[in-house]
């Protein structure tokens, strides 16, 4: 392929009058702006030979879509947009589907945004039974751009349309077609000629002719589809009250069907143009790339190491997080050993993890079949007899140094000599959880986050030691669990855990000095976060907290603002949601309500440590709230990018993302902060240090880049690199 295209498409006219127009894209023949005027060429010299009755789509993977690195280049500029429609509707709409001679899409593997666009503006539609059908634009802070939002409603009905286009969840080919969005399923080695001939059949008229834009059996009356509508806004605006594009999408569809789909399509091509532009839009897109980045690691993932074969995985301890470890790990076929050290411990284990895919066979996303099958790869063991034949180990026990170093020697002389060797450890640096071994190379940190089954990050932790065919292969096993993996270097924290830190910490200082603690739980749940930190501290429980804070106030005492309103609470024996007593009072529902007793701990914890209530930080705007929390974040997200502890700045994003809950549509925690700009974060951080204190003062590195307005995000020299 010329290395200045990206992409193309060929065609081959077969003796049976068929043109196939093959898309050829790797790796997911995504639509590039090449592509789809490629496609347009062999479709005027398809319509206009004589030789050719029909056309055939197909492609390897048929397409993953539009090509997103297109909405990046559009919003810097960099690239020459045709007017708004000029694919949806010159291209796809009258070109194509209004063409003379019919088309049938050939769908193998994925079908998703444009590339189901596409095919739906096709004639007829065959599919493999594995392949992955539709829309996720909205995921990405797009709308489908390409007719899928007055296609899909017309091929499946509203209310379904609604629901693929609202979730960006794709359904397999069996699904698809009896939604009627598939015309037949065939396995893959039958999908070109099943295509061929069903082409040719349209022609002969023994199959039907269908316009999908033009269908209107499956719409509903205008007054039913009114009421969809409005219910789908209602939801929509529940569940992402900050983002403009859903709305925006919904605007399209609700023009297709009052209006028709001219208008509809018309519409669709206004609204896809103005989203691109969307700051939002801007952050997910960023967040796309950035999750695919993570497991791009300089000097190791570029050294050519394949991942080696992971077959068998033990476990030790069967606690919460190993028993969720355990699940996550069988739930993706890996046979597990679970190790504790006696029998009520691991039938405890055993039953945990159990519960955890029953409550999926309750749910009706696991067949009991399935619930068996995959019980069945998970053995119990209460000594090392059975780990001589493992290739991982993950130590999962409680977070004790010397109890941790026993088991890493033992490990050592049980394991084979290839056996990865790694620790759920959320805080003990591993070098010292290493030392009675001759094993540092193979010793990495594998940190899951709570319910390990359920949470999709997985931060590889490496130290000095760490061989670099180790960190593939886990980064290989994180993909097949599901997971985003983040590599960081080894400290206190790890890259989640110090961001998470400041945030809680700000929180309580604000509320020492006056500000109402379900005012800053409302202003950072608007802002996004899943809840507010106080809201998160009940959730998570009281001695989970004060463990924390006990190793932060340890490791980084300079910068670590003592609250005692925890412990405070915890000894009247309030500890979190579990206690039903907390920052907030639950019932049997569990539903928090404001607990106006809590003023008493503040009080008293105000006394011990000293702090005056401030006037100005009791009556804080929404926007001040969001300032001091997250500026200390940002300035600790810093300090670990800083130190090497992050290769990229998007890591820190993504880690933020999935493992604090940071909205995704704000891009992360770097990139957040890279679009208020390093000079205002320094300068308010800066001011609130001369007045407030040593925790809010900006890092080295901050103030270097903030003083010169330099982007947080930009590469650093890895001087002092931890990794
Ligand atoms: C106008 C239209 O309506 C607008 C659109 O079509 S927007 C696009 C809609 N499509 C999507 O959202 C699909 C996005 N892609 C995906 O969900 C997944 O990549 C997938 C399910 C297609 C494949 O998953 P998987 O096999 O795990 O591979 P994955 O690692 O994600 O992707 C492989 C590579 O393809 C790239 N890629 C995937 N989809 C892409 C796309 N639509 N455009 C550009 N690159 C894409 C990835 O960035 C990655 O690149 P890398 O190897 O350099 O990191």
């Amino acid at each position: 392929m010329d290395s200045r295209t990206k992409g193309k498409t060929v065609m081959e006219v077969g003796g049976d009058g068929v043109a196939v127009i093959t898309l050829i894209n790797p790796p997911v023949n995504s639509l590039s702006f090449d592509v789809l005027y490629n496609l347009k060429s062999n479709y005027e010299e398809a319509l206009s030979r004589i030789d050719v009755k029909a056309i055939v789509i197909t492609g390897g993977r048929f397409s993953g879509g539009f090509d997103i690195s297109g909405f990046g280049e559009m919003q810097k500029g960099t690239i020459k947009e045709p007017k708004a429609g000029y694919i949806s509707i010159d291209i796809i709409t009258d070109l194509l589907e209004a063409a003379r001679k019919p088309s049938v899409a050939a769908i193998d593997g994925l079908a998703l945004g444009g590339g189901l666009e596409l095919a739906m503006a096709c004639h007829a539609r065959i599919s493999a039974p594995a392949a992955q059908l539709g829309l996720p634009e909205l995921q990405l802070g797009v709308i489908p751009g390409f007719g899928g939002t007055q296609r899909l409603p017309r091929l499946v009905g509203l209310t379904k349309a609604l629901e693929m286009i609202l979730t960006s969840k794709p359904v397999k080919a069996e699904e698809g077609h009896s939604l009627g969005l598939i015309d037949a399923v065939m396995p893959p080695a039958e999908l070109l000629t099943t295509a061929r001939r069903w082409a040719l059949d349209i022609v002969e008229r023994r199959k039907p002719w269908v316009s999908s834009v033009s269908k209107t059996d499956k719409l509903p009356s205008l007054g039913e589809a009114r009421e969809i509508l409005k219910f789908a806004r209602g939801q929509t605006q529940k569940r992402a009250p900050n983002m403009k594009h859903p709305l925006m999408c919904l605007d399209a569809i609700e023009v297709g069907i009052v209006s028709g789909p001219r208008a509809g399509l018309e519409k669709e091509a206004e609204v896809a143009s103005q989203v691109v532009k969307l700051d939002t839009t801007k952050s997910l897109i960023h967040v796309f790339f950035s999750q695919r980045g993570t497991a791009k690691v300089p000097g190791v993932t570029d050294r050519g190491l394949a991942p080696r074969k992971i077959k068998k995985v033990a476990i030790i301890g069967g606690g919460l997080m190993g028993s969720g470890i355990a699940t996550a790990l069988i739930l993706s076929n890996y046979p597990v050993i679970l190790k504790e050290v006696n029998e009520k411990f691991l039938e405890a284990g055993i039953g945990r993890v159990k519960a955890n895919l029953q409550s999926r066979v309750r749910k009706g996303s696991m067949s009991q079949e399935k619930f068996e099958k995959t019980m069945s790869l998970l053995k119990g063991s209460l000594d090392y007899e059975s780990f001589r034949d493992v290739d991982m180990v993950i130590e999962a026990v409680i977070e004790n140094i010397s109890l941790k170093q026993q088991i890493f020697a033992d490990l050592e002389k049980y394991c084979p000599q290839h056996c990865i060797l790694a620790s759920n450890t959320s805080t003990i640096d591993l070098n010292k959880i290493g030392e009675r071994t001759k094993s540092q190379d193979r010793i990495v940190g594998a940190h899951f986050f709570s319910p390990a089954h359920i949470m999709p990050l997985l931060e590889i932790v490496r130290t000095n030691h760490t061989s670099a065919q180790v960190i593939v292969d886990l980064l290989d096993v994180g993909k097949k669990i599901k997971k985003t993996p983040v590599v960081v270097g080894n400290c206190t924290g790890f890259a989640v855990n110090r961001m998470f830190f400041p945030y809680t910490q700000a929180a309580m200082f604000l509320v020492e000095c006056g500000a109402d603690p379900y005012l800053i739980d409302r202003a950072i749940s608007k802002f996004g976060m899943p809840m507010g930190p106080f809201r998160l501290c009940d959730l998570v429980g009281f001695g989970v907290a004060i463990a924390t804070a006990t190793q932060f106030i340890e490791n980084f005492s300079e910068r670590t603002y003592k609250s005692m309103i925890i412990p405070l609470m915890q000894e009247d024996k309030r500890a979190g949601e579990a206690t039903r007593k907390g920052f907030y009072l639950y019932d049997d529902k569990r539903k928090a309500k404001p607990d106006p007793e809590l003023k008493k701990y503040i009080e008293k914890a105000r006394s011990i440590s000293g702090v005056k209530l401030d006037p100005k930080l009791a009556n804080l705007s929404e926007k001040e709230i969001i300032e001091m929390t997250f500026f200390p974040v940002v300035n600790e997200a810093c300090r670990v990018f800083a130190e090497g502890i992050a290769v990229k700045a998007a890591d820190l994003d993504i880690a933020g993302i999935m493992g604090m809950g940071f909205p995704p549509y704000r891009g992360g925690i770097m990139f957040w902060a890279d679009s208020i700009g390093s000079k205002y974060i320094y300068s308010r951080l800066d001011e609130w240090s001369k007045t407030y204190g040593e925790f809010f003062k900006p890092c080295a590195f901050l103030a270097e880049r903030g003083s010169k307005g330099v982007p947080l995000s930009a590469p650093v020299k890895q001087a002092s690199s931890r990794l």
